[in-house]
């Protein structure tokens, strides 16, 4: 079987997490660059249509599929590769409690700051816009930890929630929201800043990633 291929974006909070998960389950794979800014967006091109008619990254080829939509990707990673470390507990509630993390990072905060939602949003109102939605949707993240926690987002063992937290908070920083009244989160997040799983997945160490930014 051919080596599964990921269309993904150094920056992209959606391609970060499933490049954790691959790299948590020790799935080996090949990047295929989709710049977003290049020439108005290369996702918008008729090849790469062809692959995610949602014009988004990321979309991953394995198994003889194309999948596109992060959280299904995970998923799928899980569902077919459920001994290659496991990022769903087996206890029914917290799997519930693991989508339910997913799914307001996912839903209810991340496609807030979609790069054509905030070129909708205008340059002169989008950091603000950012901050708004994501302070709002963290307020509930830390709510929702504060019930299921332990080392990680549910429990003592990292998930698939764990994967939607941290680059939700790099995009945090990014436009510069007060983490300050989310003790929680950013535990979390200090907790699994070195983890090699994570560290290989994070922007700086992509191969698209400029190499101006890149450390
Ligand atoms: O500014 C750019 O370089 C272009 C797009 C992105 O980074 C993608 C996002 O910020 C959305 C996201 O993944 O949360």
């Amino acid at each position: 079987m051919a080596k599964p291929v990921l269309y993904s974006y150094w920056r992209s909070s959606c391609s970060w997490r499933v490049r954790i998960a691959l790299n948590l389950k020790e799935i080996p794979y090949d990047i295929k660059a989709v710049s977003l800014i290049k020439g108005g967006g290369e996702q918008h091109c008729n090849e790469y249509r062809e692959v995610n008619p949602m014009e988004q990254v990321p979309s991953l080829c394995i198994d003889g599929h194309t999948l596109v939509e992060s959280l299904n990707i995970m998923h799928y990673l899980e569902e077919t590769r459920p001994n290659q470390r496991p990022l769903m507990p087996q206890d029914c509630f917290k799997r519930a409690k693991v989508r339910e993390i997913c799914e307001v990072i996912s839903s209810g905060i991340q496609p807030l700051q979609n790069l054509i939602v905030l070129i909708y949003v205008g340059e002169e109102k989008k950091k603000e816009w950012a901050q708004h939605w994501i302070t709002r949707g963290f307020r509930a993240v830390e709510k929702l930890l504060s019930a299921c926690a332990g080392k990680y987002c549910v429990g003592d063992e990292i998930t698939l929630a764990d994967c939607c937290l941290v680059p939700q908070v790099f995009n945090a920083r990014r436009f510069h929201v007060d983490l300050r009244p989310f003790p929680i989160i950013l535990r979390i997040d200090r907790e699994l800043e070195n983890h090699p799983a994570f560290r290989a997945a994070h922007p700086s160490s992509q191969p698209d990633c400029p190499p101006e930014v890149a450390k």
